[in-house]
């Protein structure tokens, strides 16, 4: 897939190239919606990511959450190595097991995935984590509406009818497949001079339709590049700010769109030794059509799929360029 070919390609470390990164008010988004169309549309088709205000998810909200992240992360290895991350879904903890074949090293992180379907038996103990449950789901349902929101826009833009996109993610569905990921990147405060080469998450596209990712302030590294500057090395780092939503196009939201919408390389890099060195959190909500929804762009520029093949296809090319890495 012609995704993949392009993501073996930019694991160079490149220089930084500063651009702005727009951001964009949803607040009053109904009497504003043309508006808003209009600056997501021309943020989404040229750089592919920018970060939203006034989205309606209350700093509190966001704040308790990644509250509960540090303490998921802070609880004993044997504790979170009970809910291990299920082959072939997004649900469960990973310790520094993701892969991407743009570097072929494992990200410097573990990770907790939520995917409403497939939690039974993966949430922690109650005793542990009073609470944790019900905000996650409910964190999570708050992401959805404002990924929805974000979407639906696109929809407007595509000639799609509204609510086309919430439909394609209904959560009541058993093939719902959006996913809260929870994320802890390693300290580097002890770490020797040869960790400092690698990356916390090596560049990548995600696969999905639109990311929503939660960033703490203080806590940086982001850096995305868009279209062919992945391949020549000019790297955009991205403001972290706690309450403001940084969100990015998939590829299957820029297949979807007949690539009108696009998909850009990011990456996390590890922080430099003067700059601040303890652990990094973030989250990300990945808004991905339920696996039973056929994904066709209104040009029909490619054959129709159904968004959980499209998903395997994406995850065994994946596979077999690690495999030739190896080589
Ligand atoms: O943690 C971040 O800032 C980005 C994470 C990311 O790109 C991903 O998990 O796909
Ligand atoms: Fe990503």
């Amino acid at each position: 897939m012609h995704e993949l070919g392009r993501e073996s390609r930019i694991g160079g470390t490149g220089t930084e190239k500063a651009r702005a990164v727009a951001v964009i008010d949803l607040s009053d988004y109904e009497a504003r919606k043309a508006e808003i169309a209009d600056a997501l549309w021309q943020a989404a088709t040229g750089l592919g990511l920018f970060q939203v205000t006034g989205h309606g998810i209350p700093l509190g909200q966001i704040e308790e959450a990644f509250t509960l992240t540090e303490a998921f992360f802070s609880q004993p290895t044997r504790a979170k190595a009970a809910l291990p991350l299920r082959p072939g879904t997004n649900a469960g903890w990973e310790f520094k097991s993701q892969i991407r074949p743009s570097t072929g090293t494992p990200d410097q992180k573990e990770s907790y995935q939520i995917t409403r379907p497939k939690m039974e038996g993966l949430w922690p103990d109650p005793s542990a984590l009073p609470g944790f449950r019900d905000r996650m789901l409910a964190f999570e349902r708050a992401n959805w509406k404002v990924a929805m929101r974000i979407l639906d826009a696109f929809a407007l833009k595509l000639g799609f009818a509204p609510d086309f996109f919430a439909a394609a993610h209904d959560p009541e569905s058993p093939d719902y497949q959006s996913t809260l990921r929870l994320i802890h990147y390693l300290p580097m405060t002890d770490a020797l001079p040869e960790d400092f080469r690698g990356w916390r998450a090596s560049a990548h596209t995600d696969f999905d339709c639109l990311t929503l990712l939660h960033q703490k302030t203080g806590q940086g590294g982001l850096q995305i590049a868009p279209g062919a500057e992945a391949e020549t090395g000019e790297w955009t780092p991205v403001e972290p700010v706690t309450g403001v939503i940084t969100c990015n196009i998939g590829d299957m939201l820029m297949r979807w769109s007949d690539d009108r919408l696009l998909s850009n390389p990011h990456r996390v890099r590890m922080p430099r030794r003067d700059e601040y060195l303890g652990p990094r959190y973030s989250m990300p909500f990945f808004a991905q059509a339920n696996r039973d929804v056929v994904l066709q762009g209104p040009g029909r520029k490619y054959p129709p799929i159904t968004a959980g093949d499209y998903i395997a296809e994406r995850i065994r090319a994946n596979y077999d360029a690690l495999e030739m890495k190896k080589e």
